[in-house]
């Protein structure tokens, strides 16, 4: 078997009594868009900072083809950053500053000048070689970062929250050429963020931080589909929690009670088992159906309409159960069953237990 391109081995790092990294341990192929997603303070930033050289892990190991990069300092690792605050150097043209780390490497001024002629291509800033950096839009500047970033042709990539600083137009437009330069050059990219459809629209996988360690990795869908965490589940996509009674539970499989009544068997279960014990029903807003009328099966759940909300090719209704817990659905605009809908009716949700997960 290849050995894969990058591996980041059980690394931890404590700052005095505070552990900011547990214990990560990840690869990542050659080519991959990978993305660390995980709230403020989740330990994304020092392990990329780690990968970087801007920090010595406590504990673990970081190798690049096989040798470890911990020896070799953050100037001699040949890995690209671009960062959050324009890091520009204000006193240098666009393209001085693309030229800037080839000249460090002593390149032969031709090599420099196609090369700088190249990357304004790549991010299609042809015509701005001249203007300083504060003469350019912020959109503008990470392109020019990203460009010196790429200059000199590093196998790795790393960007922390690269787009934060844009307003949301702009980042869209942004990541949309990330992912362009991503597929044009082919260069590995870890990406740092904690929004979940940045990670989404660019990533090929999403490493799910949760206080210092990764919850999960997989691509966008699997981690939606299958989230292997309450935390997960929270944190790609909406979802509705509910509490229920675990009946039974073994093999990756759960029966549950639903407020004494409705009974769900068979939901894909994720925790430790404890019957008899208390357990969240976790639901997909989109993968419930609501009905007028109460069905025959069990594990229909009676609930109240408590507010109906247009949000253009989607309605949203939210529900409350007897018990005053909230259930969100929602439905495509046009759906038969929204028709004639009001607060305080009472309507039945039914799902396929297939598409729920019981944590525990
Ligand atoms: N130099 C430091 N000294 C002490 N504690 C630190 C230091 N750097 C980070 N930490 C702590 O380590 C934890 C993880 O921080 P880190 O910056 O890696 O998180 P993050 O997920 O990148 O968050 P953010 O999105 O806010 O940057 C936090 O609790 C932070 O306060």
């Amino acid at each position: 078997m290849t050995k894969p391109f990058l591996q980041i081995r059980g690394i931890r790092k404590e700052y005095g009594p505070v552990t900011a990294v547990h214990d990560v341990t990840l690869d990542v192929a050659q080519g991959e868009f990978l993305t660390f997603l995980g709230p403020s303070g989740s330990g994304k930033s020092t392990t990329l900072y780690i990968l970087a050289g801007f920090e010595n892990p406590s504990r673990g190991d970081i190798l690049l083809n096989g040798h470890s990069l911990l020896s070799t300092p953050s100037h001699k690792r040949n890995i690209g950053m671009v960062f959050q605050r324009y890091t520009l150097f204000p006193n240098l043209s666009v393209g001085e500053n693309i030229a800037f780390p080839l000249k460090v490497r002593r390149r032969p001024k031709a090599e420099v000048d196609a090369k700088v002629r190249e990357m304004l291509k790549l991010v299609r800033l042809e015509g701005f070689e001249d203007r300083k950096p504060a003469q350019m839009s912020g959109g503008q500047q990470q392109r020019v970062a990203l460009a010196r970033a790429l200059a000199y042709d590093p196998p790795v990539l790393l960007m922390d929250e690269p787009l934060s600083a844009l307003d949301k137009k702009l980042r869209e437009e942004i990541q949309h050429e990330i992912r362009r330069i991503h597929q044009q050059t082919e260069v590995t990219i870890l990406y740092v963020t904690h929004d979940q459809e940045e990670a989404l629209r660019l990533s090929d996988r999403i490493a799910v931080f949760s206080k210092g360690v990764i919850d999960q990795i997989g691509t966008g869908p699997e981690l939606y589909a299958n989230p292997a965490t309450r935390f997960v589940a929270e944190f790609i996509g909406d979802s509705d929690f509910l509490p229920c009674d675990l009946l039974r539970a073994g093999n990756g499989r759960a029966d549950i009670s639903l407020g004494g009544t409705a009974v769900v068997a068979n939901v894909p279960f994720h925790g430790q088992p404890a019957v008899g014990g208390r357990a969240a029903l976790m639901l997909r807003p989109e993968r419930l159906k609501l009905m007028r009328s109460a069905p025959p099966a069990a594990s229909a759940l009676a609930v109240t309409v408590s507010d109906i909300t247009f949000l253009g090719n989607n309605i949203h209704v939210a529900t409350e159960t007897a018990k005053g817990d909230g259930l969100a659905i929602r439905l495509p605009f046009g759906h038969e069953a929204i028709s004639s809908l009001s607060r305080g009716d009472t309507v039945w949700l039914g799902f396929d237990p297939a598409s729920a997960h019981v944590f525990c």
